[in-house]
Parts: structure tokens; C-alpha cells; sequence
């Protein structure tokens, strides 16, 4: 699996503001704002352009626009950090939803939100989801995406545990990783360590 860790200074300084937790709710989101922007531009890096003609002040050129703009799937409640900044930077696409939450015993994903366009046979999708960590809640979430015949898709996080780096690399689905960084590995209640703690929470307050 192609796994791109994202290596920027700004990259680094937002992720320690997420990671510190003397960081405020509000800085929280902040922080994630501003390296969300920084993901899926990197995301987007290889993303395939089209031709625009156009005209300028000075006279008629030719330029670009995205040829494929991407479906945003931002996972809830964590991806909702997300989806506004991602949407900016493409703002001329569209957005599905997947609401997950994890069982904090046995760590199994929980659905309970699908809103997905049925046929995904013509599009890529980027799915946003700060945190993954045992990779059930994102495998879940590609699931029904390739049930949709989805064509490919990017998984955009902000930090990930080997242990779901391996799953995804493992399932066998058309996926690529983005991330801004790939940690040690999980504790006993499946926590991503170092990590930031729970990226719903530190958003929004407990569940
Ligand atoms: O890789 P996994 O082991 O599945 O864990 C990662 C999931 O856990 C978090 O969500 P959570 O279940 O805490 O829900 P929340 O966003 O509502 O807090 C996170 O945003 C991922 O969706
Ligand atoms: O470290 C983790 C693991 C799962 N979900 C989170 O929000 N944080
Ligand atoms: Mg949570």
C-alpha cells in the first residue's frame, strides 16, 4: 500500500498543538484545521488536471482544473474536524457521511450513520478520519465504499498505529494512505501512542 507521511515543518508544529494536552477545544480544532489543509494538498498532489480554457485580462490561455475532483467521506464525529477544510480545497465536489463509533471494550466499530451516493464506480474517494488506530472503524467505512464499487480510495488521517497501517495494507482494497504521521503502536484500551488522546472528544467533549 502506498502510505505518504507528510513531512513539513507546519505539518510538525500543528501536529505537536494537537498532541499537547494542555491544547484547548478550540485550539484542537484549530490545529486540525490548519493540517488538514496541508493533507489534502499533499493528497492531491498527483491528481489528474483537464484542460480549462480561459480568458485573462490580457488575453485567452489555456489552464487547469481538477479532472476528478474526489468525494469527501469524513467519518463522525472525529472527520467532522476536517470536512470544512477539505471542502475548501475542493470545493467544487461533493460529500458523503459515515458516523462510527468505537467500542471502547471490545474496540470493534459500531456504525450507526450511512449517507453515501449508491454508485461510487466512477469516483475516488477521500476518506477523513484524524485517527487510525486499530483500522476497524476505517476498514468498516472502506467496506461499504467498495460495496458502492468505489474505484479507488485515500485514506487522509492525522496519526496512525502500525497496526492499521498493516490492516489496510493487508485488506486487499484499492487504498492509499495519507498521514501525518505513523506513531509507535497502541496501549491496552487501543489508544494510539503517543497520539492525542480521542480526536472526538478533544473536539467536542465526551460521548
Ligand atoms: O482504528 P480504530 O481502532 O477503529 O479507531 C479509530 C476510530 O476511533 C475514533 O473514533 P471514535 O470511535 O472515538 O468516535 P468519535 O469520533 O465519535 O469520538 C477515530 O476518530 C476513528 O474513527
Ligand atoms: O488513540 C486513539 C484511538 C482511537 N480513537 C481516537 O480518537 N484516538
Ligand atoms: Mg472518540
Amino acid at each position: 500500500m502506498q502510505t505518504t507521511v507528510v513531512e513539513h515543518p507546519l505539518a510538525a508544529v500543528r501536529l505537536t498543538q494537537m498532541r499537547d494536552e494542555r491544547t484547548s477545544n478550540a485550539g484542537f480544532r484549530a490545529a486540525l484545521s490548519d493540517l488538514t489543509r496541508i493533507l489534502v494538498y499533499e493528497a492531491l498532489r498527483d491528481a489528474p488536471i483537464a484542460d480549462e480554457p480561459i480568458t485573462t485580462p490580457v488575453t485567452a490561455t489555456v489552464g487547469a482544473r481538477l479532472a476528478d475532483p474526489p468525494l469527501l467521506v469524513p467519518v463522525l464525529r472525529a472527520g467532522l474536524g476536517m470536512v470544512d477544510q477539505a471542502h475548501a480545497m475542493v470545493p467544487e465536489t461533493l460529500v458523503g457521511f459515515v458516523g462510527i463509533a468505537r467500542d471502547e471494550t471490545t474496540h470493534q466499530p459500531v456504525p450507526y450513520l450511512e449517507s453515501l451516493p449508491d454508485d461510487l464506480s466512477q469516483t475516488s474517494v477521500f476518506v477523513l478520519d484524524p485517527m487510525l488506530a486499530t483500522g476497524g472503524s476505517m476498514l468498516y467505512t472502506i467496506e461499504l465504499l467498495v460495496a458502492r464499487n468505489v474505484r479507488d480510495v485515500t485514506a487522509i488521517c492525522v496519526v496512525a498505529a502500525p497496526e492499521g497501517v498493516e490492516a489496510l495494507a493487508g485488506s486487499g482494497y484499492p487504498v492509499r494512505l495519507v498521514t501525518a504521521t505513523v506513531d509507535a503502536g497502541l496501549n491496552d484500551d487501543a489508544y494510539i501512542v503517543p497520539g492525542l488522546g480521542d480526536a472526538g472528544d478533544r473536539q467536542f467533549g465526551p460521548r
